[in-house]
């Protein structure tokens, strides 16, 4: 990966996930910048993955080459206010947003008009390597820009282009938002297991062993749809049968669909807000 200075603003869940791959991947601690109101967090990211800190964003963003903006979108605008004020033209630099509802032309705008920004939804499994990450540039981003900021989120997992930046907004209901989904699953998964009389820590290692398993099968088996998958579990007349048909008759999967569509609709909500 090629050798650039990235300051992450905001270094909360995800600027430490992406640190952390980072870093496992052997970029430098010295090339990585993080900020962040909290100095004890500061503190402690420096400790644990040698890299500087500081408090001040725009000395961060003064030191880099690549500006990564990682807080939440309601505190965006203000930040991003205070830095095109305090550091005026960013020049070359390349900003990537991981933000969910801010789009590239929002973004400009609070920037002075800088216009190399990359967007990346990332997700939180990035934190041990497993992440899935979309990305989308706008026309005038340069190859080498993209392919910088490909390379930052493959070092925590997988990545994928979208063509539109509404695509984004699908990127989060399909794989931003949805360990949620997963974990909610699990949840409900290991609260009936416990009612069936197993121990929390039974009922826990039940579920997640089974979901890893059945991940891990999905990857493993690339030319066998998730349908066969289901079949091969499936015996006829058998218990699987059952819970399926309990699930259809409950219409899983419009409630599924139903849930991504209210991620988008939120994502086009932010956009309007912030
Ligand atoms: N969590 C997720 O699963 C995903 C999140 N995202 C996006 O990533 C972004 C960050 O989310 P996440 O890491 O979960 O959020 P966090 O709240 O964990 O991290 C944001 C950090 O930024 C700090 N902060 C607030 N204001 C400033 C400022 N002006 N300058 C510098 N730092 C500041 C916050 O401090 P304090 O807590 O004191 O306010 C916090 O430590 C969001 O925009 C979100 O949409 C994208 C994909 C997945
Ligand atoms: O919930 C959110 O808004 C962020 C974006 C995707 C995952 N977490």
């Amino acid at each position: 990966m090629e050798q650039r200075h990235i300051a992450f603003l905001g270094a909360g869940n995800m600027a430490r996930s992406l640190i952390a791959g980072l870093r496992a991947a052997q970029f430098p601690g010295s090339l990585i910048h993080a900020t962040d109101p909290d100095a004890q967090k500061l503190a402690q990211l420096a400790g644990e993955f040698g890299i500087q800190v500081t408090t001040d964003n725009t000395a961060a963003a003064r030191a880099a080459q690549v500006i990564v903006l990682a807080v939440k979108p309601q505190y965006m605008a203000q930040m991003l206010e205070q830095l095109t004020a305090e550091l005026g033209s960013l020049e070359d630099r390349l900003v990537v947003s991981i933000a969910a509802g801010i789009k590239v032309a929002r973004l400009s705008q609070l920037l002075g008009g800088h216009r190399k920004i990359v967007r990346c939804m990332p997700n939180t499994p990035a934190l041990i390597g497993l992440g899935m990450t979309g990305l989308y540039a706008p026309g005038e981003v340069s190859d080498s820009d993209r392919a910088f900021a490909e390379a930052m989120l493959q070092a925590v997992g997988k990545t994928v282009w979208v063509p539109s930046e509404a695509d984004i907004n699908a990127v989060i209901a399909a794989s931003g938002s949805a360990p949620a989904y997963f974990f909610l699953f699990m949840q409900h998964m290991a609260e009936e297991a416990v009612r069936l009389g197993f121990s929390e820590a039974d009922a826990r290692l039940l579920v997640q062993q089974t979901a890893l398993g059945a991940a891990q099968m999905v990857i493993d088996n690339p030319a066998t749809s998730l349908v066969t998958l289901r079949e091969q579990v499936t015996s006829k007349g058998g218990t699987t049968a059952e819970a399926v048909r309990t699930f259809e008759e409950g219409k899983l999967d419009e409630l599924v669909s139903r849930a991504m569509q209210a991620a988008i609709v939120r994502a086009e909500e932010m956009e309007q807000l912030f």
